[in-house]
């Protein structure tokens, strides 16, 4: 549906050269919400805006539904515009105008005939819940009623793309939490691609299929969100997670575990029902390896639990290595990199 391409930007301020992107390589799918998440300055928005060519690139391709953006004429660019709505973290609304100018305005601007916009209005007001707000001005309204307004206007042209500029970022968690629940409920009712940045990863756990982790301009990492989440490889990424699970180890508690002998510390990923196989009994009784959990903490993506156990294992070496890859085989992803000593290193290349 989106594919970005070896995509550069570089911003002349100045004298000084700035590299906002560096070699974007980034697929979207049709129907999926993908997000993208970083620090501030990483290069989200410019990214995000490259998606309707807001900014062109430096160098690379820019292809929406197969087609290269770079190549369209101004007419036909406004045709694919008017098929990507976007949203912002300020919504963007008309002051001077009632909720149902607001929407109406986007439908007039693109040539809508007045008779169609009455209903067309409605109906958008319904779906996003504003169905009794229509005479209200931006000025009375609450933050998530103004996004909801924001929404209702980027989906007036029936986009098949949404863009979502940190679009809870001006938020509560309560009507953060509202309004993900609105861009899933359009996502599959109206079957929308949408793409959206931010840099909260609560908002990637509960919206998200797919993600890409940003940093300096640069993808340092993507993949679904069940497999960034349950084994992240980055610093960035397991410092974003660390908001939503903390599974440090701290030195003191390394020096005491180093204590005892033959032992690792595995980082167990549990998905879905498999969160509830008794796995430690059976290394325990078939191995005689003693466990420890040393953390435990579940969350929740898209509804799918995701469990992360910190588990210290200790025995004799032979039957650790057994036990080890036993669970290689019972859960969704076994991490022995939190070295106890360096042996950690073998026991991964098995
Ligand atoms: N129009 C511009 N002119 C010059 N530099 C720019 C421009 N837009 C962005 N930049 C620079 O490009 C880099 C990436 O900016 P961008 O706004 O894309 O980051 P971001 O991840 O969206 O940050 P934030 O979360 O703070 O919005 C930054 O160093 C920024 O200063």
């Amino acid at each position: 549906m989106i594919e970005l391409k070896n995509i550069n930007k570089t911003f002349n301020v100045g004298k000084t050269k700035v590299e906002a992107l560096k070699n974007i390589n980034l697929n979207v799918s049709e129907g999926e919400i993908f997000g993208v998440i970083g620090f501030s300055g990483a290069g989200k928005s410019t990214l995000l805006r490259m998606i309707n060519l807001l900014e062109k690139p430096t160098s690379g391709e820019v292809n929406v539904k197969g087609k290269n953006l770079l190549t369209l004429n101004e007419r036909e660019l406004r045709n694919v515009r008017k098929k990507i709505g976007i949203i912002f973290q300020q919504f963007n609304l008309l002051a001077s105008r009632n909720v149902f100018d607001n929407v109406a305005e986007i439908l007039r601007m693109n040539h809508v005939p007045k008779k169609e916009i009455g209903q067309k209005v409605e109906e958008l007001l319904l779906l996003v819940g504003l169905e009794d707000k229509a005479n209200q001005y931006p000025a009375n309204l609450s933050g998530g009623q103004k996004q909801r307004v924001g929404i209702a206007r980027a989906l007036a042209m029936d986009p098949e793309i949404l863009l979502c500029d940190e679009a809870t970022s001006a938020l509560d968690p309560q009507t953060t939490d509202s309004i993900l629940e609105l861009l899933l409920d359009i996502n599959k009712k109206l079957g929308l691609t949408i793409v959206l940045i931010t840099h909260e990863m609560d908002v990637i756990k509960k919206t998200c299929d797919r993600v890409a982790v940003m940093e300096n301009g640069e993808v340092i990492e993507q993949g679904t969100v069940i497999d960034v989440f349950s084994n992240p490889l980055e610093a960035t990424t397991k410092s974003f997670l660390r908001n939503l699970y903390d599974d440090t180890i701290t030195e003191d508690m390394l020096v005491k575990l180093r204590e005892s002998g033959h032992s690792y510390i595995l980082r167990l990923a549990f998905r879905g029902e498999s969160a509830l196989d008794p796995v430690l009994n059976v290394i325990s009784s078939r191995y005689s390896v003693i466990t420890n959990i040393v953390h435990g903490s579940i969350t929740y993506l898209k509804g799918t639990p995701l469990g992360i156990l910190l588990v210290h294992i200790s025995g004799d070496e032979a039957n650790l290595k057994q036990a080890i890859s036993y669970l290689k085989d019972a859960v969704y992803h076994v991490d022995v990199s939190l070295e106890l000593d360096e042996r950690h290193k073998e026991v991964l290349a098995q």
